[in-house]
């Protein structure tokens, strides 16, 4: 059997591209959706936004190796756990590349949401790989362009594998909207790796 379980299609973006393979691991998708929702040690960070903190509209926890600083703080890595451990193994052999940590989110319904951003912390690199797992429910995925505006829409489902390669995370920002439709869990893992800390 070859890696594939289907052909994957490159996008090309101005000044980016992605590697999209919407059904890659559909198999194994929910059995690694219910290891992951009862062994990830799920987190309600806080934001400070406008001198008022607010819970974050997600739980989420960092995994890996080594400690990673975004919106302004230093999270300290959990240790991998037996699934995602797994998962990484997957696509560290599609990406060939030696992810040290990951980002997990667990989007509880669809009010919960991440805002637009770029993943281009320093320790990240210069043009980082960013492999993006997503289990669950299906969501909207948006990309702009940071100077002329143009726009981009996925929708993430169930056992799906989006890669941002190239120059994406200096010229695209990225956000995964709320929603008023009637919408179930999702978990999402975005494999990274960092540099230095
Ligand atoms: O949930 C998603 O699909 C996006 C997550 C994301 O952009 C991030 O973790 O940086
Ligand atoms: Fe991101």
């Amino acid at each position: 059997m070859s890696l594939w379980s289907f052909e994957p299609e490159w996008i090309h973006l101005p000044q980016g591209r992605l590697l999209w393979c919407p059904a890659l691991f559909r198999d194994m998708a929910d059995g690694w959706f219910e290891h992951l929702e009862a062994e990830v040690p799920w987190q309600q960070h806080r934001l400070r936004l406008f001198g008022k903190t607010h819970d974050e509209p997600r739980l989420s926890c960092w995994m890996g190796e080594l400690p990673y600083r975004y919106s302004g703080r230093v999270r300290q890595p959990v240790p991998w756990t037996p699934t995602v451990r797994a998962i990484r193994e997957r696509v560290v052999q599609i990406c060939e590349q030696d992810f040290n940590g990951v980002l997990l989110n667990l989007y509880r319904d669809g009010r919960d949401s991440m805002g637009w951003h770029a993943d281009n912390e320093p320790e990240l690199g210069r043009n980082p790989l960013i492999a993006s797992v997503s289990l669950g429910a299906p969501r909207r995925f948006l990309l702009r362009h940071c100077h002329d505006g143009q726009r981009r829409q996925l929708v993430l489902g169930h056992g799906s594998l989006l890669v941002m390669a190239g120059e994406m995370q200096h010229h695209w920002q990225h956000a995964l909207p709320k929603t008023a439709a009637a919408t179930g869990r999702r978990i999402n893992l975005t494999f990274r790796t960092v540099i230095h800390s």
